[in-house]
């Protein structure tokens, strides 16, 4: 504290600042406190005359006031600090205290802090005043003074006004806690305790009725303890039994139908009759997707060593289907196929032989209803039953009864809907894996693996993309998946991930150009192991990266729900949901994509604020475990990442003194969007164009979201130029590349008043999105509708929807469209009928 009041005294101040080699000559020192003693006598005389020169006089009974200009020097009660510096009395006095509380206010708080007087005391100090003017608290003269000057109160009241403080702070700390409490856990630090995996039981396939080669092979592919569903879904299907069976994602459903049918197909070789390729097809397994097909043949080809006559193979899009033909000819025991190209080739191929054919599988039995396969499914089904009616027991094509066929649907998220297309196939089957003790909707949380954290996190809309950015630089050492909502959204996030360079992360432009040669050297996040899945990619390019990502250790994976359903890639630490999903079904598919079979993993919703009813309603509708993490968290850890990575980035950070305050972590924010907008300036990538692309695709497909949760994600509520940004389409970037604006506006751009043309075009931008978007709205209202026309039978009901697809027509075309389209149908009537022609008709 001496130490302290020294080194204010001495070293610090305008005026009374140590004369230069004081600190070494002890002669000068003693010169400069006799100096600095003198000025403090000049002072306390200056102090105690008048402008005159006249003594001043001193009016005693105003000494209770804050400050005291009536009252003589000397009569003032000591000061505090003097109390506690005693030993330097002549040179720590109130002057000196004062003259610092001008001209160096840091150090007087300094002192405050040392002397336990913080902020606070402003607090009591007003409150000594309200009691003084409510005269509740009486001064005699003989009260001792603080260090600004405030009456130090008796022990007592002083007590009384102490606990008041604790208590009113007690009570704001509460407050805060409870607001803050599941917003400041820490991000990524497990704070939950994982429960104990329990997905495998004691039983083994050893003790299973197996014949010996599956016992042999399973073991050779280290399959030796049963699951849970295994253990309860293998006996009962070996019965002869139709199953619908369902259980948890990651449980091994897939090896729970694959042996008893492996077992079902040695059992007819043994004992019934030879199995060859030419005796055609014994078992169709439907799945909804091309990857989940090309998963479930490399599981099945596992088991086949020792089953050489077994011949798999699948039968999906994507594929040239000359050659699936050839080998549907050449015979295919277990066809595996989506039934979008297994209907294609029960129609055009005469080949397929279905007359021993005495099994189905549905992997993803809902999903395959939901895509809008049930038509196909149906159809399917339908023909197959054309081909071998001798099998079916009914002659009407909507049933599809068969005592010589076993039927499996398989899924984590059986619904009804799945269940009346089960009573359809099934006369009569058997549940296994149903927990019948609780509701349907709150069995859904049940599917989700025990050992999976789940998290959401609250970002502003602009913020978005940066935020997904900061996320993936901090876990590039770990394997994430990313969902988002359609395919467009994910060739924009994988060509702008790509093609970040992070040598240029937090450089301005002038550092750049100093840097040249290190600016040629491309740091990608994941070293460059980035990857995207949608339907609308080209097969063979699907395939490299469902098994690229599969295999890397580090890696990202953007992808739509195509990657939500059965895929089992290898240790996926996080599933991160960019684009909610209103479909209770897809969250829980979603997040089943990690902690596959008694490993642990996390996923993480990324919210708008508008989107909060999203997590109330999993907690309270379904009883999820959803906990919030905080965004700044994730600031935190981004910055510590990139200083860990690179060193060098401690220059980028110069401005973040402070890693706790919330203004400097939006400066990594701030890097961030600079390195994002330059990355989307760069000639040649096309960036801009397929941003606003994904942006409308991503505004219609949350203008689509189910009914259910309209509430929830309601289009209305989504800030469109906030939506763009998250979009990297920032103000002056969207203006680039968009055809709308005419010579004029592009001229009068340039002009001075350049940024409210700026606010103007961005408005023309939105005003026709959301014209684009409406039209676009309507027109798969329409199609809607005109399905619906399809399969009504009622004419009354006919008509009414006849009437409402015409009113979106009319809604559809407004009438500049109208004047295009009739000019259009001139300019065809004109090439056909010849202008003579055509004067008349006008
Ligand atoms: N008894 C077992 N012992 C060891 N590994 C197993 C066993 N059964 C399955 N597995 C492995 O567990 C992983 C997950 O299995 P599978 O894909 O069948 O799960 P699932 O329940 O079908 O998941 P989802 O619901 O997501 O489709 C696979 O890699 C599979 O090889």
């Amino acid at each position: 504290m001496d130490n302290l009041l020294l080194n204010i005294d001495f070293n610090k101040g305008g005026n009374n600042k140590e004369p230069a080699g004081a600190k070494t000559n002890n002669k000068n020192k003693d010169k400069y406190k006799k100096n600095k003693q003198k000025i403090i006598n000049k002072k306390i005389e200056r102090h105690n005359k008048t402008s005159d020169g006249q003594p001043r006089t001193f009016n005693n009974q105003t000494q209770g006031d804050r400050f005291n200009k009536n009252k003589p020097f000397q009569q003032r009660p000591q000061h505090q600090s003097l109390l506690v510096a005693e030993k330097q009395p002549e040179l720590v006095s109130e002057a000196i205290v004062e003259e610092q509380q001008q001209q160096e206010p840091v150090q007087i708080n300094q002192i405050k802090r040392h002397l336990g007087i913080s902020d606070k005391s402003k607090q009591i100090k007003k409150e000594y005043k309200e009691a003084l003017a409510d005269k509740t608290v009486k001064f005699d003269g003989d009260d001792d003074y603080d260090i600004e000057l405030n009456p130090i109160l008796p022990n007592e009241k002083k007590v009384k006004y102490q606990n008041r403080d604790k208590k009113q702070d007690q009570e704001i700390k509460e407050e805060e806690k409870t607001e803050q409490q599941a917003a400041k856990v820490p991000f990524v630090e497990e704070v939950l305790v994982r429960e104990e995996a329990e997905v495998f039981t004691g039983d083994k396939f050893s003790d299973l009725p197996l014949n010996d080669k599956l016992k042999q092979v399973l073991q050779e592919n280290n399959f030796e303890k049963l699951t849970n569903i295994q253990k309860s879904a293998i006996p009962v299907i070996l019965k002869h039994q139709n199953v619908v069976l369902k259980s948890e994602t990651g449980s091994g459903k897939t090896l729970a139908y694959l042996v008893p049918l492996l077992e079902y197909l040695s059992y007819i070789s043994l004992n019934k009759e030879k199995i060859t390729r030419e005796n055609g097809t014994y078992c169709v397994i439907f799945s909804p997707t091309r990857e989940l097909c090309l998963q479930i043949e490399i599981e099945m080809k596992k088991l086949l060593k020792l089953f050489y006559y077994v011949v798999c193979g699948t039968i999906t899009g994507g594929e040239n289907p000359k050659k699936e033909k050839s080998r549907i000819r050449k015979g295919l025991t277990v066809i595996i196929c989506t039934p979008g190209r297994f209907l294609y080739h029960l129609e055009n191929s005469s080949c397929l032989n279905f007359s021993r054919l005495c099994y189905y599988i549905f992997d993803e039995a809902d999903r395959i209803l939901d895509q809008g396969f049930e038509r196909e499914m149906n159809k399917c089904l339908s023909m197959i039953k054309k081909k071998v009616p001798e099998k079916f027991k009914t002659k009407g094509d909507d049933c599809f009864w068969s005592d010589s066929m076993r039927i499996n649907f398989v899924s984590a998220t059986i619904n009804s809907k799945v269940e009346a297309l089960g009573s359809k196939l099934m006369e009569n089957y058997e549940k296994v894996g149903f927990d019948l003790s609780v509701s349907s909707e709150m069995e859904v949380v049940a599917q989700i693996p025990k050992q999976i954290q789940q998290f959401f996190v609250e970002i502003p809309t602009q913020y978005r993309l940066l935020y997904l950015l900061a996320f993936l630089y901090t876990h590039q050492q770990e394997k994430v998946l990313v969902f988002v909502s359609n395919c467009e959204h994910v060739n924009f996030l994988y060509h702008l991930i790509n093609n970040l360079n992070w040598n240029k992360f937090g450089k301005r432009e002038d550092d750049q150009n100093k840097n040249e040669n290190e600016e040629q050297k491309v740091d990608t996040l994941c070293g460059g192991h980035i990857y995207k899945l949608h339907g609308d990619m080209d097969h063979n390019e699907r395939k490299k990266n469902y098994f690229g990502f599969d295999k890397a250790d580090s890696a990202i994976l953007i992808s739509t729900d195509v990657a939500s359903r059965g895929l089992d890639f290898k240790h996926v630490e996080w599933i991160l949901q960019y684009d909610l999903s209103s479909q209770i079904k897809e969250y829980v598919n979603r997040v089943g994509r990690t902690a596959r079979i008694a490993t642990t993993g996390q996923s993480l919703c990324f919210m708008m604020p508008q989107e909060k009813g999203y997590i109330k309603h999993l907690k309270t509708k379904y009883g999820f475990e959803i906990h919030q993490r905080d965004r700044f968290n994730l600031i935190k850890l981004f910055q510590k990442k990139v200083q860990e990575l690179k060193p060098e980035a401690k220059l980028i950070f110069k401005s973040l003194k402070n890693i706790e305050d919330e203004d400097e972590q939006q400066e990594a924010i701030h890097r961030l969007r600079y390195l994002v907008r330059s990355t989307m300036e760069q000639d040649g990538l096309n960036l801009i164009s397929m941003a606003q692309i994904a942006k409308n695709s991503s505004t219609r497909a949350y203008a689509g979201h189910s009914h259910e949760m309209r509430h929830v994600f309601e289009i209305n509520n989504l800030n469109l130029t906030e939506f763009a940004r998250s979009f990297a389409l920032y103000k002056n970037l969207m203006s680039v590349g968009l055809p709308q604006y005419g010579k004029k506006e592009e001229k009068k751009r340039t002009h001075s008043k350049r940024d409210d043309k700026n606010n103007q075009s961005e408005k023309t931008v939105n005003m026709d999105d959301e014209k684009m978007f409406s039209k676009r709205l309507k027109k798969s209202q329409q199609k809607g509708l005109e399905k619906k026309l399809n399969v009504l039978t009622d004419v009354n009901q006919k008509e009414r929807v006849m009437g409402m697809i015409s009113d979106l027509k009319r809604a559809v075309y407004v009438n500049e469209d109208k004047v295009a389209l009739r000019k259009k149908n001139f300019e065809k009537a004109r090439h056909s009928v010849g202008k003579k022609v055509l004067s008349e008709f006008i």
